[in-house]
C-alpha cells in the first residue's frame, strides 16, 4: 500500500507530461509548423544513381512528404561541370521540400553537418566483372572519406554505403571512422531484397506490395542467399506462405535464387550500364525504413554490423533481416 502511494505522484506527473506532449504535437500539426530540414549527403552525385536519387530525395521519397531537406552533392573534379548541371536541374524542378543544395568537389564542405550520408561515389563494374574487381579503386575512396565524415558530419549521422563492393566499403568506413557508432554504418542490400519481392510477384502475377518478409543473407554479391522460407503473401483473405502459393520448390531453390544473385549482372548486360533507378529507389527505401520505422509485422534486409547473431562472425557487415523503430535497426532473432 505504502509502495503504491509513493508511486502515485510520479505516475501523475508522467501522465501530465504525456498529455502535454500530445497537446503540443496536436497544436504543432494544426498550425502546420514546418519541420527543421534534414541534411542529406549524396556522394558520386553526378553519376547515374546520383542523378536518379537526388530528385527522389527532394520529392520526399526518402524521408517523407512533410520533411524538408537540404541536399549536399559531392563528386570529383572531372565531374564538376556535370555536377553543376545536376544542381541547376534540382533548382529548375522547384521542389517545395528542397531548402538548399550544395554541389562541391570538396569532401569537407560536402560532409559538414550532414544527418544522412548516402555513399554512392565510386566506380561500377563492367560486363563480365565481379563486384570485388572494383575493390582496389573504391576501397581507397572509403578510407579517405571516412575521416571527413567522422570529423564534419552531425554526431548521429546515419551512413548508407551503396558503392561496390558495398559490404567491404562499409567495413572500411567503419574501420577508418572509429568514433562513429557501429549502428550508424550500413550498406545497401535492399535492392536485392526488392528484386526478390519482384521475382515472387512476377511469378504469382500479384502486386509486389503484397509480398513481404523475404530475406537477403550475407554479401551484396553473387554469394548472397535470397531466402523465402518465411516470406508471405497478403491474399486479401489472410497471409499465406510464399512456398505454398508458388508450389514449386525446384524453382524457389534454384532459378529464383540465381536470378536474384545475378540480377545486377543481367542488367549490366542489357543496359551496358549498372542498375540506377532501382538502386536509387532501394536507397530511399533503406533510409526511409531506418528513419521512419518498418511497418508492424514486416522486416527488411539491411547490411549491418554483425553482433554474432545466427553465428555470423561479429564485426563484419552482413545482410540480415531487421526491423526498425525510432531510428534504430535490430536484427530479427529466431
Ligand atoms: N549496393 C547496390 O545495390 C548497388 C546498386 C547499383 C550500383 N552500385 C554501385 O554504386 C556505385 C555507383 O554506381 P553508378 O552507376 O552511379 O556509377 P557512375 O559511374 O555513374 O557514378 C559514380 C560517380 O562517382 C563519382 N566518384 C568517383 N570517385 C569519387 C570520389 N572519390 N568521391 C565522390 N565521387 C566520386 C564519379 O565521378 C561518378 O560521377 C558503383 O560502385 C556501383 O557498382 C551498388
Ligand atoms: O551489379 C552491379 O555491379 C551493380 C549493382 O551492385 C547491382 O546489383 O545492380
Amino acid at each position: 500500500m505504502e509502495y503504491l502511494v509513493s508511486m502515485e505522484k510520479p505516475l501523475v506527473l508522467l501522465g501530465c507530461a504525456y498529455l502535454s506532449w500530445k497537446i503540443v504535437r496536436h497544436i504543432w500539426g494544426f498550425l502546420n509548423v514546418e519541420k527543421e530540414p534534414v541534411t542529406v549527403l549524396v556522394t558520386g552525385a553526378a553519376g547515374q544513381i546520383g542523378y536518379a536519387l537526388v530528385p527522389m530525395i527532394a520529392r520526399g521519397a526518402m524521408l517523407g512528404p512533410d520533411q524538408p531537406v537540404i541536399i549536399h552533392m559531392l563528386d570529383i573534379e572531372p565531374a564538376a561541370e556535370a555536377l553543376k548541371g545536376v544542381k541547376m536541374e534540382l533548382i529548375d524542378a522547384a521542389f517545395p521540400l528542397l531548402k538548399g543544395v550544395v554541389a562541391t568537389t570538396d569532401v569537407i564542405e560536402a560532409c559538414k553537418g550532414v544527418d544522412i550520408a548516402v555513399m554512392v561515389g565510386g566506380f561500377p563494374r563492367k560486363e563480365g566483372m565481379e563486384r570485388k574487381e572494383v575493390m582496389s579503386k573504391n576501397v581507397s575512396i572509403y578510407k579517405a572519406q571516412a575521416s571527413a565524415l567522422e570529423k564534419h558530419a552531425a554526431p548521429d549521422c546515419k551512413v548508407l554505403v551503396v558503392a561496390n563492393p558495398a559490404n567491404t566499403n562499409a567495413l572500411i568506413l567503419k574501420e577508418f571512422a572509429p568514433s562513429f557508432p557501429e549502428k550508424n554504418i550500413t550498406c545497401l542490400t535492399r535492392l536485392d531484397h526488392n528484386r526478390a519481392l519482384g521475382q515472387i510477384s512476377e511469378r504469382l502475377n500479384i502486386n509486389a506490395g503484397d509480398v513481404k518478409n523475404v530475406i537477403i543473407w550475407g554479401n551484396h554479391s553473387s554469394t548472397q542467399y535470397p531466402d523465402v522460407n518465411h516470406a508471405t503473401v497478403d491474399t486479401g483473405n489472410g497471409l499465406k506462405p510464399v512456398r505454398e502459393l508458388v508450389g514449386d520448390d525446384c524453382w524457389l531453390n534454384a532459378k529464383f535464387i540465381t536470378t536474384v544473385q545475378q540480377r545486377g549482372a543481367d542488367i549490366i548486360k542489357a543496359r551496358k550500364l549498372s542498375s540506377a533507378l532501382s538502386a536509387a529507389s532501394a536507397a530511399c527505401d533503406h533510409v526511409h525504413d531506418w528513419v521512419l520505422g518498418t511497418p508492424k509485422g514486416t522486416w527488411v534486409s539491411m547490411g549491418v554490423y554483425s553482433d554474432g547473431s545466427y553465428g555470423v562472425p561479429p564485426g563484419i557487415i552482413y545482410s540480415f533481416p531487421v526491423t526498425c523503430e525510432k531510428g534504430e535497426w535490430s536484427i530479427v532473432q529466431g
